[in-house]
């Protein structure tokens, strides 16, 4: 039995370490305290474990006085739901093609379902949580969005365009923050769906990472963080990019090296940080304790996207 009791060297050194990282982390702790952070959670992070740890980073960062605000997504369940509904799906650009079916399932998994579990997971964790989604206190209003497709044309060899009308997908028009600073102050963290209204009532389903952004650049945030399942974004050959700006964004995504959700992903980072929100990271979620290692360690982790002028 004795062997499993650390020796005193062993426990000073170990009582170091811990030291260590804390002193580590004291310029960052200094550096962000009172700021905000949005942090967008996507529906690939999640898991039991994965959740309980992005709980107790949330709560943590608001322990030392930085101000999370979380942003969900829930992608993979509003597609299991609709699988369970016998609803078919499908993307265009990484943004759900939404219907009226849709919309209604997407708000009933988003703002019912998985926004209640992270504020029960925060609550766990020892914080309190506030769930909303952009429809309340008049946070997000929404307009309705379109993409214009290209496919090409074998014959002219050009490309044919085409505008796809995507249904209930929205982008945020206007964002009111007044009711995340009163929670906020209040001690609160703000758990936000990404559901918004339309001018005339109407119910939007807003891809997550650009709701995300939204608020962030609204209230020029510090950070926004977009917590994925990939360590950040890949290169052509699957290697970790550390930097990004808009220049090199094109560049990637005009090799086709950039697709999918990915690609919303990058068009937030960047509006949001023309919008005034100092710079976006895009890290892997299922790593434990992921935010902690970006903001209190000087390696961070994930790539990092900050607007050209900006340096
Ligand atoms: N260049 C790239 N680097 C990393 N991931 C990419 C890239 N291009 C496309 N992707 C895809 O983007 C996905 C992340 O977007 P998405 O599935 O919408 O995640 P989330 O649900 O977390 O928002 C990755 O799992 C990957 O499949
Ligand atoms: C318009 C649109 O695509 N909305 C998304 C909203 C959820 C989301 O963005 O979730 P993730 O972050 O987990 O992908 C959807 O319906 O899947």
């Amino acid at each position: 039995m004795s062997e499993t009791i650390p020796s005193a060297s062993e426990a000073s050194l170990d009582a170091g370490a811990k030291a260590s990282v804390l002193i580590e982390a004291l310029p960052y702790l200094r550096r962000y305290a009172g700021r905000t952070f949005v942090v967008k959670y996507g529906g690939h992070a999640m898991g039991d474990t994965a959740a309980a740890s992005f709980a107790q980073d949330v709560v943590l960062l608001k322990a030392v006085g930085i101000n999370p605000v979380v942003v969900h997504g829930g992608g993979p369940q509003i597609g299991a739901m609709l699988g369970r509904l016998g609803v078919e799906s499908r993307f265009v650009d990484g943004l759900r093609v939404t219907d009226e079916a849709t919309v209604e399932i997407a708000e009933m998994v988003l703002s019912g379902a998985i926004n209640k579990q992270i504020v029960a997971a925060i609550h766990a964790a020892g914080g309190r949580a506030l769930g909303i989604s952009g429809k309340d206190a008049g946070l997000v209003r929404a307009r309705k969005v379109s993409r214009e497709t290209r496919t090409p044309d074998y014959q002219s060899d050009s490309a044919i365009e085409q505008i796809v009308d995507l249904g209930f997908v929205g982008e945020p028009e206007t964002v009111d923050p007044n009711v995340i600073t009163m929670a906020t102050a209040s001690g609160l963290i703000p758990v936000i769906a990404p559901i918004g209204a339309g001018e005339n009532g109407e119910t939007f389903n807003i891809n997550a990472d650009t709701m995300a952004g939204a608020i962030a650049g609204a209230m020029g945030a510090a950070r926004l963080l977009l917590l994925t399942d990939v360590a950040g974004v890949l290169d052509g050959d699957g290697k970790l990019v550390t930097e990004l700006d808009e220049a090199k964004i094109e560049a990637l995504r005009s090799e086709g090296v950039i697709t999918g959700g990915m690609i919303p992903k990058l068009e937030t980072c960047l509006a949001a940080t023309r919008d005034g929100c100092e710079a976006a990271v895009i890290l892997d979620g299922r790593v434990p304790h992921a935010m902690l290692l970006e903001f209190f360690t000087a390696s961070g982790a994930g790539t990092l996207v900050r607007a050209a002028e900006n340096g």
